[in-house]
């Protein structure tokens, strides 16, 4: 009889990773369960690419814990890599071969037995049939990170590390990609993907923020928004630029950001906030059309968690 299936895809304990004099992943503790898909947020140079690679064991900690699909990322690392399926940021095909090709070079080069069979599988089961004859130069880029897809599925892993998989995606191929993930968590598969989307990232079952190296938050998108309890007021009108500078700094508004046409303010202390919005907007003479008090959402949450990391830390990363 096998063992039973661990919990937890991924399980790692305060891990910590130097290069040279930079500490760019702190004490870094998450658990991603199967069958969920666990979205890893955060600003560039952050250290999410740096921690999914610790997290697989690509690169060993300097200090720190963790099993990935119940081994151990420190001394079992070579069955990590043959049971995970890790698309990079910079996927590499060649473009002078057809979608079928790719794939039966990577099963080529794996030494995949019954070549022809997984990859006929892998084409069916990622809706790539249509275009498996189609050189891959010629592909849009929604068809190409299909391919990706599809290149780190062949050996049928049951973790996906996928490392920003949508960057430079239309909206359209980035929605079928999504949903072609929720299908892959439905059948048991966990995924851990790196995004800088926020409609990406309201996909997830659960989330993770990181900044400077360290996790800010992580839980539900609910759970992220309550733990930081801001009020945040939506402000519209035609002078959002001094009305941002008046309320920058005043007691009560811990943040103010532009989203799109209107302005968000926010801040902890909800009657402080309120009193300082009426304040800062009476008398002004600037024409304000419109001034409500919205649910916060992920994106106030994650530029609040940055603003704080940065002013705590220093410097912005
Ligand atoms: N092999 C390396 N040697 C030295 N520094 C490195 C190495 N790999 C990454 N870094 C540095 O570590 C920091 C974190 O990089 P990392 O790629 O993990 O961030 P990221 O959050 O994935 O960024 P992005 O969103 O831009 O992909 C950066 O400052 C980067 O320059």
């Amino acid at each position: 009889m096998s063992p039973p299936a661990p919990p937890y895809a991924i399980d790692v304990q305060k891990l910590n990773k130097r290069f040279g004099d930079k500490h760019v992943v702190r004490d870094l503790s998450l658990q991603v369960a199967r069958g969920e898909i666990f979205g890893f947020l955060g600003p560039n140079g952050s250290g999410k690419t740096t921690s999914i690679r610790l997290m697989c064991g690509l690169l060993t900690p300097d200090s720190g814990t963790g099993t990935c699909l119940g081994y151990d990322i420190v001394r079992e690392s070579a069955q990590i890599k043959r049971n995970v399926g890790y698309m990079t940021q910079r996927f590499s095909y060649w473009d002078d071969l057809t979608i079928r090709e790719n794939l039966d070079f990577v099963a080529r080069i794996y030494q995949m037995p019954a070549r022809r069979e997984t990859v006929d599988r892998s084409l069916e089961s990622l809706g790539l049939q249509s275009r498996a004859d189609q050189l891959t130069g010629a592909l849009s880029g929604g068809w190409k990170q299909r391919l990706a897809l599809a290149a780190c599925m062949l050996h049928e892993p049951q973790l996906l590390l996928l490392d920003e998989p949508t960057a430079g995606v239309d909206p359209g191929a980035r929605r079928n990609f999504w949903e072609t993930l929720h299908q892959l968590a439905a059948r048991g598969i966990s995924v851990l993907v790196s995004t800088h989307y926020m409609d990406e990232a309201e996909r997830c079952h659960k989330l993770a923020y990181m900044a400077c190296g360290r996790l800010l938050a992580q839980g539900t998108a609910k759970q992220i928004i309550d733990s930081q309890n801001l009020a945040t007021w939506s402000l519209h009108g035609e002078h959002l630029s001094q009305l941002s500078d008046r309320l920058r700094g005043v007691p009560g508004v811990d943040q103010v950001a532009v989203f799109g046409s209107a302005l968000h303010v926010s801040g902890s202390d909800h009657a402080a906030l309120e009193a300082a919005i009426g304040q800062a907007t009476a008398g002004t003479g600037l024409r304000i059309e419109r001034i409500e008090r919205i649910e916060t959402g992920l994106e106030d949450v994650f530029i609040y968690l940055v603003d704080r990391s940065s002013d705590n830390d220093g410097a912005p990363s």
